[in-house]
């Protein structure tokens, strides 16, 4: 069964309620977003393996370590999953971005697909999907069955805020991805919104409402 990660640093927590505020504006919210994405991708990549190499340094020789040159991807869900990707490459500037274009259906909630472009090296990389929200868990499922139908065999998922109902259905369509969240919430609505959340996320980081 993946694991849940649901990360309490302090920082994390703290830029996340200024995230929920509906008083805090596009710009705000965006930069904001654009800083957890970064805390959260600096805890995600804890696991990173590394190999020894030797460097000179002004003094002797040090024993130092780098990273194994381990193939990433991030994969945001268009469009809010877009607000987490630079804040993602702020820490992997060299990982590959793949874009997966979804949207919910206001009516049936259920995911509606109209884009895809992935990194050609698909099954060689271990990817991060992004999207600042999970709620029913139908976007993200249907983003992983995508990645998947392609190739891809190493996923993660990462969101801030998510319902545990979203957490349920990502566990149980793929028990091989883990999730990565900043706010685990109480439920969702009748219109599908997480409740409290922080409203519609595309709307916020855009303007568009
Ligand atoms: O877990 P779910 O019930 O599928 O809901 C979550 C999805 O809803 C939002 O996208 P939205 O459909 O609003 O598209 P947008 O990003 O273009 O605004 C959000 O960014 C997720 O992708
Ligand atoms: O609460 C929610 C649920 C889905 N999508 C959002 O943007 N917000
Ligand atoms: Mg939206």
């Amino acid at each position: 069964m993946a694991k849940v990660f649901v990360f309490d640093h302090p920082l994390i927590q703290h830029k996340l309620t200024f995230i929920r505020d509906k008083n805090t504006g596009t710009k705000e919210f965006r930069e904001l977003v654009d800083e957890v994405a970064t805390l959260m991708m600096f805890e995600i990549t804890r696991d990173l393996s590394l190999e020894e190499v030797e460097v000179e340094t002004p003094v002797s020789t040090a024993k130092a370590k780098v990273i194994a040159g381990k193939k990433l991807g991030i994969v945001p869900i268009l469009r809010a999953g877009i607000g987490m990707v630079d804040g993602a490459l702020n820490l992997i500037p060299t990982a590959k971005v793949g874009h997966v274009g979804l949207y919910r259906d206001p009516e049936t909630l259920q995911p509606v697909e109209y884009y895809v472009k992935l990194p050609s090296d698909v099954k060689e990389r271990e990817f991060i999907v992004v999207d600042p929200m999970l709620a029913t868990g139908g976007s993200a499922v249907a983003a992983i069955d995508s990645l998947k139908t392609r190739g891809a065999k190493n996923i993660k998922f990462m969101c801030l805020i998510a319902a545990p109902e979203g957490v349920e259905a990502v566990q149980k369509a793929h028990p091989d991805v883990d999730i990565y969240i900043a706010g685990l919430d109480e439920k969702l609505n009748e219109h599908g919104y997480i409740v409290p959340g922080l409203g519609d996320a595309g709307d916020r980081l855009f303007g568009t409402k």
